[in-house]
């Protein structure tokens, strides 16, 4: 546009010379101040013809530059006139920025003509130190600002000695942080200095990296990449050399040098005096070859030269007035803030590719999000040139969950259950990854959500013998890894990808799971990578675990990705000295660093957002697509905030067995397995069920009727009510059961246990006593040890010691219930020794540290409400489970 409008300007030039010569030429043919009358005439004609001529072609030229203006400023209003609709929103950059005026004076006549530079600006400025220079670089800035397009103008500021006063008109934008990253103006030495180093890092990655071929340039790359331009760099500093270091004064050094040409642009305001020292010679000496002076680059000397025949003045723009300003700032941090929000979506990281179309031998590598330029960023583990195994930390907010999601999505996308195999385990409370539950994600193999420590153990464990699977079949076929594997084997197998979340909490419990947990995921990451099976460890600060022996091993994984974070924890989850990730903006940025951290590795790029909906639609998307493919779901789900439903008499029945087995709950591991207590005719064998919980309590009282149900081996079944309170579920499994081999008592007075104990022999029993802590009767006193009189009946106390004591072997169990264990460990002592079979719940540790072994001591875990435990005590037998509950919650 500049060379057009001189164009325009330079067509009335030449109207004028052309005027001027043909005066002349008149002049020569009608010398002389007095000329015959003819001779007048004919010069008068003439000159009337030369003087229409001037006036065709200078109304002509003037029209043309008047068009030429009316564009310019349609785009690049004076500075007084700047308003929010005139905003840069469409993506380009201008070819030249409009600076101030010219002033085109010819006789009488006069016009004004934008001034443009040409931009990108070729070589960096510099401007004395003055009020004066303040002034025009305050209007260079605000010109960029308007100008360039909303996004694509990042500032970085440096004022020491007037601590950001020299940027004042400005201050309202510096949160604008997508505009001034720093958000101030920096004034220490060493924050100045890390900015140099910066900037100095991304000039040298365009200038190595980037471009290459035919791209040389800034202008030249974005020309080659419209849809994902370079941002343009603006670098002032204000008071040179005022707080430069020798490293800073080296790196501005090298941006005065190289940067105009990467897009970024140097301006500084120099104290000349001061660059004498010897010290600043090398820097003198650059800015002399590489930068010149802001004013000299906009002299009206220049058009001058070229129309010589018109009068060329400079006008500067009129600065807006203040609330003008402020109305534009506002809109324009508006825009900003718009454009901070990443656009792209989770679609769009795999765009058109087709479901499943990657294969897993050679590792696994999915897109995860793009740098700032829009280049894809992949996520890659198990690949010849990739790490094994990831680490993912941010601080809470930052979008860990969101990428872990993006990450499953980008991968699932891509590889088919038979490729990948996921294992999620999340210790995150929250719902975050039912998400993968239901409709059944594919590839997961399991998906655990708010899981325990305890069960995450039986996780690993079920890895670690995976792995070793792995490794004897490797062996028996003669190979080495999992890619000579692939390559040779004839049937398929696929990588495994175990993703934990919240992976701390592992470590968190006793001292015993820890050792349990670090011992097998050692193994993992150190054995997984030559089988397959890779790990992915989140978590929100690694704070705390560093100084586990586990620190030792998170050390060594080689894949990190950091969110926004604390610089003592970018510091741990990068590197020692990498705090980058203090600087995110999480979300959406993150950094990937495929090298153990080190600094020069660090990627920053942009997380699409996980939308529910869509990765629902997504998820069942893979679903149908692995349905056609033939893959077969096999997805274990595991919510440890739900204890598993009781399932119907149905299930019970179909279990029936020929002894007295009480089905009770699922197992707390990987595989869930049913756990059941069987009755076996032997001394002891009765059931002690303790603890706090009425949830717990009435479940495992409806699991236990019903599997009394379906056993064959039991003519009659009694329920004592002995706690007062009607059990919910119990009660309707009862009145059904009743009907058959069921009796139901309220109190010891409608029981007659002398009966029951002389019928051992002949009859067999089980006698539910609910609340053996509330049954006085029951309870072995002074009474006990009465003697009988003849004919008179025992007391109840004998009768029910009698039927623990000689019932089992014979075939008659009693199930006992207490909801207060201390109670009954007291009261009922005498008769504690007949009951090896416990179940306990929802208990603290020395009560549970009794009841289970009897002896004082402590057991760990039993209190929250969603677990159980098992021991026979005959079999020195502890397990864990979880008991089935009658309603859906507990
Ligand atoms: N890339 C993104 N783009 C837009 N919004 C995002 C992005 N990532 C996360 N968010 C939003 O940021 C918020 C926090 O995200 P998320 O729950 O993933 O963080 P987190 O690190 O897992 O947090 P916490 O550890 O506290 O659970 C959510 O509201 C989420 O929707």
């Amino acid at each position: 546009m500049a060379g057009r409008i001189l164009e325009a300007v330079a067509a009335l030039n030449q109207a004028i010379i052309k005027k001027n010569d043909s005066v002349s030429i008149i002049d020569h043919d009608y010398p002389g101040e007095r000329l015959r009358t003819e001779d007048y005439d004919r010069r008068k004609r003439r000159m009337s013809a030369v003087n229409a001529e001037f006036d065709k072609a200078w109304i002509s030229a003037l029209k043309g530059l008047d068009e030429l203006c009316k564009a310019v400023r349609q785009r690049q209003p004076h500075l007084s006139q700047l308003t929010g609709e005139n905003i840069n929103m469409d993506g380009r950059f201008p070819t030249a920025l409009a600076f101030g005026r010219l002033r085109l004076t010819y006789l009488n006549w006069s016009g004004f003509v934008p001034r443009l530079l040409p931009f990108p600006v070729k070589r960096s400025l510099w401007l004395p130190n003055d009020g004066a220079s303040h002034r025009m670089l305050h209007q260079l800035l605000l010109r960029l600002i308007h100008v360039l397009p909303v996004g694509k103008l990042e500032i970085t500021v440096a004022d020491p000695l007037r601590l950001g006063k020299s940027l004042a008109p400005f201050r309202s934008l510096l949160d604008t942080q997508k505009l001034f990253p720093d958000r101030r103006a920096l004034t220490r030495a060493d924050e100045i200095e890390a900015a140099l180093a910066q900037l100095t890092d991304y000039v040298e990655n365009l200038l190595q990296n980037r471009f290459r071929d035919e791209t040389t340039s800034w202008a030249a790359y974005n020309s080659n990449h419209r849809d994902s331009p370079l941002p343009y760099k603006v670098l002032l500093l204000f008071g040179v050399p005022e707080q430069l270091t020798d490293k800073s004064v080296w790196y501005l050094g090298r941006l005065l040098e190289h940067g105009p040409l990467c897009g970024v642009l140097p301006v500084l305001t120099i104290d000349r005096s001061r660059l004498e020292d010897r010290k600043f010679a090398g820097l003198h000496a650059v800015m002399e070859q590489h930068s010149r002076q802001m004013d000299a680059m906009v002299p009206a000397d220049f058009m001058a030269q070229r129309i010589p025949e018109i009068a060329v003045g400079e006008q500067e723009e009129s600065w807006p007035e203040p609330q003008a300003l402020a109305a534009f700032f506002t809109s324009l941090s508006d825009r900003y803030q718009r454009d901070a929000t990443f656009q792209k979506s989770l679609t769009d990281l795999w765009g058109e590719a087709d479901y499943f179309a990657k294969d897993a031998t050679h590792g696994l590598v999915a897109p995860i999000g793009w740098t700032a330029e829009g280049d894809p960023v992949p996520f890659s583990l198990g690949c010849v040139t990739s790490e094994h195994h990831a680490l993912l930390a941010g601080r809470s907010g930052s979008g860990k969950s969101n990428l872990l999601h993006v990450l499953i999505h980008s991968l699932c996308h891509v590889y088919s259950p038979a490729e990948l195999n996921i294992y999620l385990l999340d210790y995150k409370q929250g719902t975050e990854f039912h998400v993968y539950a239901k409709p059944p994600l594919p590839q997961a193999r399991l998906v655990a959500t708010e899981s325990d420590p305890e069960y995450g153990v039986t996780v690993l464990a079920h890895l670690t013998e995976e792995l070793e699977r792995r490794s004897c079949d490797f062996k028996n076929q003669s190979v080495r890894d999992f890619y000579e594997y692939r390559e040779t084997a004839s049937a398929g197998l696929p990588r495994i990808l175990l993703i934990i979340d919240e992976f701390q909490v592992l470590f968190s419990e006793s001292r015993q799971l820890a050792e349990c947990a670090e011992k097998m995921l050692t193994q993992l990451l150190r054995q997984g990578r030559a089988f397959g099976i890779h790990v992915l460890l989140a978590t929100q600060t690694l704070k705390g675990i560093q100084s586990l022996s586990m620190g030792q091993l998170i050390s060594q994984i080689g894949c990190r990705i950091a969110l926004a974070c604390s610089e003592e924890d970018s510091a741990m989850i990068l590197g020692s000295n990498n705090w980058e990730a203090a600087k995110l903006k999480s979300p959406p940025q993150g950094i990937v660093n495929d090298a153990n951290g080190a600094k020069s590795a660090n990627q920053t790029f942009l997380i699409p957002f996980a939308d529910r909906d869509l990765t629902a639609r997504h998820i069942t998307g893979m679903a149908q697509a692995a349905h056609r493919h033939g893959h077969i779901g096999a997805t274990r789900v595991f919510n440890g905030a739900r204890l598993p439903a009781l399932p119907d008499a149905a299930w019970f029945a179909s279990r029936r067995e020929e002894g007295v087995r009480l089905l009770l709950g699922e197992s707390l591991s990987y595989s869930s397995d049913l756990i059941s207590v069987p009755l076996v005719q032997r001394p002891s064998t009765n059931v002690l069920v303790s603890g706090y919980s009425d949830v717990i309590h009435d479940g495992l009282l409806a699991a236990i009727l019903q599997s009394l149900e379906s056993s064959a081996a039991i003519d009659e079944v009694i329920y004592l009510n002995s706690r007062g309170v009607v059990p919910r579920e119990g009660s309707g499994r009862r009145d059904r059961i009743c009907k058959t081999r069921f009796r139901s008592c309220d109190t010891l007075a409608d029981l007659d246990l002398a009966e029951l104990a002389d019928e051992l022999k002949t009859v067999r029993r089980v006698l539910i006593v609910d609340g053996l802590d509330s049954a006085k009767e029951l309870h072995a006193g002074l009474a006990g040890f009465k003697p009988l009189k003849k004919d008179e009946p025992p007391a109840p106390q004998e009768s029910f010691k009698k039927i623990l004591e000689d019932g089992p072997a014979a075939g008659t169990f009693v199930i006992a219930f207490a909801d207060n264990w201390k109670r009954c460990n007291s009261a009922c002592k005498d008769h504690l020794a007949f009951f090896e079979l416990r179940v306990g719940f929802c208990m603290n540790e020395d009560d549970a540290g009794s009841f289970v072994s009897g002896a004082i001591g402590k057991l760990k875990g039993l209190e929250p409400d969603n677990r159980a435990v098992f021991a026979d005590r005959l079999k020195n037998k502890v397990v864990w489970f979880r008991p089935f509950v009658s309603g859906e919650t507990i």
